[in-house]
């Protein structure tokens, strides 16, 4: 007899089920304590829990923080029935930085932690559980003694996130008390004279001094009002500021200089007499209900003017504290916020930041609005403008487009407009009108916004397949549209990953880069496949969405089409929150590279960027180049020369900035305009292929039209034979020269080729079976050669 094997439960309950009518629920059984392997925990409890998303979910980095809020099993989720319902706590790095808008910076611990109450999910699975861990909650001028010989997996939290809106949120107290008092100090600044000196919890411990009170006098304050502890917290950091005058002040102030705090005039009589007197005060802690008590054990010396009693005005909402000499000033007119600022100066936070110090202990956080477009520290994203990628092979990085051909003949002819077009780019960059739109490209801009938003806001997943031939603003759009919406504070903030086809060496590397930016961790493509599937393949309660833009997606599908569908793949599913944006040359990519059957099963959305018109390409030079001398008529004339043969805005941009380059000081007319026309089509590469018979000029159309379809600089024999032929049966006339030509056989065709090959027109690698045939002058050649644009 077969014997049944039972699987022990991996999560054992240590307790009671908690009885419904506590926990309002039939369906779930609610406990109070549990066994998950070695951890035994129970309802508010720290606990560390695996992210899904990090890079090794097993270590105390790859997890989060948490507090056990409720423990139940759920018997209709047969996968992962034991459920924790939890409070997170985030690391001071991973909170939006609009949180720090409105506060001066904080000098966090490198073991501190937020509570923090951004809508993620709350309800996780005790399975993902690593370690149990402690978190010290603690006010906000708690020195760091207090996690100095702190056991592993011990934090501090001082401070808690609110969300508001969905990026920002406010930091706050994590302590209620400290929160009340400061409460209490935002009193309305109405209320502050101009000439009043500063009501700071240090003028306040000033103005106690002063008061002389008999040993045996004490008088109650309002529980809620939080004077105590405001006193508390004052004293303590008069008390820090005395002891340690270096490490909170900045030594660049003058006011500070050798480290020496000098004490404000007001306030030297003091400082030199009374913060230990002061110290001796003794708050002392009432029972819940009764209301606490302020004792003053210690006489403080005081003039006999300044003898007088403190009465508690016990005024709801804004209670003030006011001293019977000086009824007129309130002493609580200044923020808690305001006398933290004056602790914790700026200068002190940037000391902090240098990056000379190796291993800061404190992580500081700078108030900086502009960074939400900067990159997290843990993910650095990859920028758009060319720049050598990590990668060991980097040499295709270096190189433009049509990098593999060019490299072989860049002795033998001189460079091409095309290249020039891109050498030119730097040229353009002086004539830039930064700040413009991008014209022609409005409605193409809508959709791209509207559908990141949509995935965004609706918690979905979705792939954007954008494609158009070269220069046609592809790049330039989805750029604009990332840049919009990471300043937009309506929608949840997202992590931007970005690849280009033709900055790796191999498209499996996407997916090394992919993970890079992920996680800041470099690892090989195998392992960052694995991880990214399964990352993207299973819920994560707290994941950033991510937004992930394939440029030159064409290069990525050249050989492997396993990169193109993995991406597409994890796209198709929700729960990974990924918003992929694939940018290619050729329309059909997605299924001549998957099959029909496959692209249409992962539903992408298409948008398509049609060549620029004449007018589109009148009014894109006019705005970049708003500032250069170029008279109307010549761009003019450019924008018909190129939108005739190919609608390039980089080509259009790049011959405006030769005309310039040739004007000198002058405007750039008719004539430089006619003189940079002339360069192009007279290039090397062009008076080659002028020179070929009509024949060798089909088989260079077609190839030429390959690449601009496929976006790959290679071909095989039989494809460019059949794009030849139909590029016979398109023109339908006798060829421009006036010699009726038809297709070649593919016997004429391979000896045209040779031909063309021997010239270096073409490169060709003669298999048997199928030869391969590579571009090796740019498709922007063959058009200007072919269509014999005048001049
Ligand atoms: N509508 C536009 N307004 C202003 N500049 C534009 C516009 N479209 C394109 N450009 C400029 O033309 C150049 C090429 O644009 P971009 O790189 O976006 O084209 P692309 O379609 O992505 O080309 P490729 O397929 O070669 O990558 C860039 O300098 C870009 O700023």
């Amino acid at each position: 007899m077969r014997k049944r094997v039972t699987r022990s439960k991996p999560v054992v309950w240590l307790s009671k089920e908690i009885p419904n009518d506590k926990c309002f629920t039939t369906t779930f059984k609610h406990y109070e304590k549990f066994q998950f392997k070695k951890i035994v925990g129970e309802i508010g409890d720290y606990i560390l829990i695996s992210n899904a998303d990090a890079a090794e979910p097993d270590t105390e980095e790859g997890c989060d923080a948490a507090r056990i809020i409720s423990l139940y099993e759920d018997p209709s989720n047969k996968n992962d029935p034991y459920r924790a319902k939890v409070q997170w706590y985030s690391r001071p790095s991973d909170l939006p930085n609009g949180c720090f808008n409105k506060i001066e910076p904080i000098a966090f611990f490198e073991r501190e932690v937020v509570e923090d109450h951004r809508p993620f999910d709350t309800d996780v699975s005790i399975e993902t559980f690593f370690k149990k861990c402690f978190i010290t909650l603690a006010h906000t001028k708690e020195s760091d003694n207090i996690i100095k010989d702190a056991p592993l997996y011990h934090y501090i939290c001082r401070y808690r996130l609110i969300a508001s809106g969905r990026k920002k949120g406010n930091i706050e107290p994590v302590l209620e008390d400290e929160r009340k008092a400061l409460q209490m100090f935002s009193t309305p600044k109405k209320s502050i004279s101009t000439t009043m000196t500063p009501k700071t919890p240090n003028s306040l411990i000033k103005r106690m001094s002063r008061i002389s009170v008999s040993e045996s006098k004490s008088w109650n304050v309002s529980k809620n009002d939080g004077t105590k502890i405001l006193l508390k917290r004052a004293i303590l950091t008069d008390k820090n500021e005395k002891e340690s005058p270096i490490k909170l002040t900045p030594n660049k102030s003058s006011k500070h200089e050798h480290g020496i705090v000098k004490t404000p005039k007001s306030s030297r009589k003091l400082n030199k007499n009374t913060i230990e007197e002061l110290l001796s005060m003794e708050l002392k802690e009432n029972s819940d209900d009764e209301l606490p008590t302020l004792i003053i054990k210690q006489h403080v010396p005081t003039t006999p003017k300044r003898k007088s009693q403190v009465k508690i005005v016990n005024e709801t909402p804004k209670k003030v504290l006011l001293f019977e000499d000086e009824e007129k000033e309130s002493i609580a007119t200044r923020s808690g916020r305001a006398g933290r600022k004056s602790r914790h100066p700026v200068n002190y936070v940037e000391e902090e930041i240098s990056p000379v110090k190796r291993t800061p202990r404190k992580k500081v956080i700078k108030n900086d609005s502009d960074d939400d477009f900067k990159p997290a520290p843990k993910t650095p994203m990859t920028p758009k403008t060319p720049k050598t990628p990590k990668t060991p092979r980097t040499y295709v990085a270096k190189t433009p487009k049509h990098s593999v051909t060019k490299r072989i003949l860049t002795s033998e002819l001189t460079p091409t407009l095309h290249s020039r077009a891109h050498s030119l780019d730097n040229k353009i960059q002086d004539y830039l009108n930064e700040n413009q739109s991008l014209p022609g490209r409005e409605s193409q801009m809508e959709e791209i916004l509207s559908f990141v938003k949509n995935k965004l806001l609706d918690n979905m997943s979705g792939c954007m397949y954008i494609s158009g031939v070269p220069g046609t603003g592809k790049t330039a759009t989805v750029n604009s549209a990332l840049k919009s919406l990471k300043d937009e504070v309506d929608l949840p903030d997202f992590q931007l990953v970005e690849v280009n086809g033709m900055r790796i060496a191999e498209p499996r590397q996407a997916y090394v880069q992919i993970y890079k930016q992920l996680t800041g961790k470099s690892v090989v493509w195998e392992q960052a496949c694995t991880l990214l599937e399964k990352r993207f393949t299973t819920p994560g309660p707290r994941r950033t969405p991510t937004v992930l833009v394939v440029d030159e997606l064409d290069a990525l599908c050249t050989r492997r089409q396993d990169v193109l569908y993995s991406i597409m793949e994890w796209a198709s599913h929700n729960s990974a929150l990924l918003t992929v944006l694939a940018v290619a040359n050729t329309m059909d990519l997605p299924e001549r590279a998957l099959a029909a059957r496959v692209a249409s099963r992962l539903g992408l959305t298409r948008l398509t960027f049609p060549p620029y018109t004449h007018t589109q390409l009148q009014c894109i030079v006019a705005t970049r180049l708003a500032g250069a001398n170029v008279t109307p008529d010549a761009v003019q004339l450019i924008a018909r020369k190129v939108a005739a043969v190919s609608g390039d805005a980089r080509r259009a941009l790049a011959l405006c900035a030769r005309a310039l380059e040739l004007a000198g000081a002058r405007a750039a007319g008719l004539k430089e305009v006619q003189q940079a026309l002339g360069e192009a089509a007279s290039s090397a590469a062009v008076r080659a292929i002028r020179n070929c018979s009509p024949a060798e000029r089909l088989m260079l159309r077609a190839v030429a039209a390959e690449v601009e379809r496929t976006g790959s600089d290679e071909t095989t024999l039989s494809r460019a034979l059949g794009t030849a032929a139909a590029l016979v049966a398109l023109d339908g006339r006798p060829y421009k020269s006036a010699v009726s030509i038809r297709a070649p056989t593919p016997s004429q065709a391979q000896a045209i080729c040779a031909r063309l090959a021997a010239v270096k027109l073409l490169l060709m690698e003669p298999k048997p079976a199928e030869p391969r045939l590579l571009l090796n002058v740019s498709v922007d050649d063959v058009h200007y050669a072919t269509k014999q644009i005048a001049v």
